[in-house]
């Protein structure tokens, strides 16, 4: 079995959570098993480093509330990038960039510390998950308010047929594909 379908039988399936109609995918069972973790993370630097090789090293991991936040710093590390966190509303001290938002189950509010980017910095965003991409969209807007430039769009798991990449500014990839 490839390591990408090895962790792909990892994930948690549940139907109607949190709601009646979603079929939630559980990324934590990935978290539990050390060897799958390292696999995980060294899969997504390799392919960071190897996508983003033209377009100059990526300069900051932007991470989204909450999951975004278990892969995100330790991504920066190994790379050398700085960590700057995307929180839902009223969470971050200081001023703050903000930006509402809709996701598959629900309407949100995202917001990024002011100056926590430089101008022109080159920017990776990271979550678990994109279903109809509302989030990592938000997160897109707020790395561009904050003068920050998308190199791309990095995800464990892809609800393609919710179409979600098509509302990105920047290209996107995700490792586990998660069918209909
Ligand atoms: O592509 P979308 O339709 O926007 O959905 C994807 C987002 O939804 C989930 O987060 P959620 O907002 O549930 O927050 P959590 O990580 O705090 O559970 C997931 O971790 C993504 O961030
Ligand atoms: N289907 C899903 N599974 C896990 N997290 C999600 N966030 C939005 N949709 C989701």
């Amino acid at each position: 079995m490839s390591d990408v379908a090895y962790l792909k039988s990892l994930l948690g399936v549940h139907p109607d959570f949190p709601k009646k109609g979603i079929t939630f995918l559980d990324i934590f069972p990935i978290l539990r098993d050390p060897v799958a973790f390292e696999t995980l993370i060294t899969h997504l630097i390799h392919h960071i480093i190897t996508a983003n090789s033209e377009a100059g090293r990526p300069e900051v991991i932007v991470g989204l509330d909450a999951r975004g936040f278990l892969l995100g710093p330790i991504i920066a590390m190994r790379l050398g990038c700085a960590f700057v966190p995307v929180r839902k509303g009223g969470k971050l001290p200081g001023a703050v960039e903000v930006v509402k938002y809709q996701k598959e189950y629900g309407t949100d509010e995202f917001e990024i510390q002011a100056g926590a980017i430089q101008d022109g910095q080159r920017c990776i965003v990271i979550d678990d998950l994109i279903a109809t991409g509302g989030s990592a969209h938000a997160a897109g807007e707020l790395i561009k308010k904050s003068g920050g430039k998308t190199l791309e769009y990095v995800f464990i798991v892809g609800l393609p047929f919710l179409k979600g990449h098509e509302k990105l500014d920047a290209k996107s990839y995700w490792m586990i594909e998660a069918e209909d």
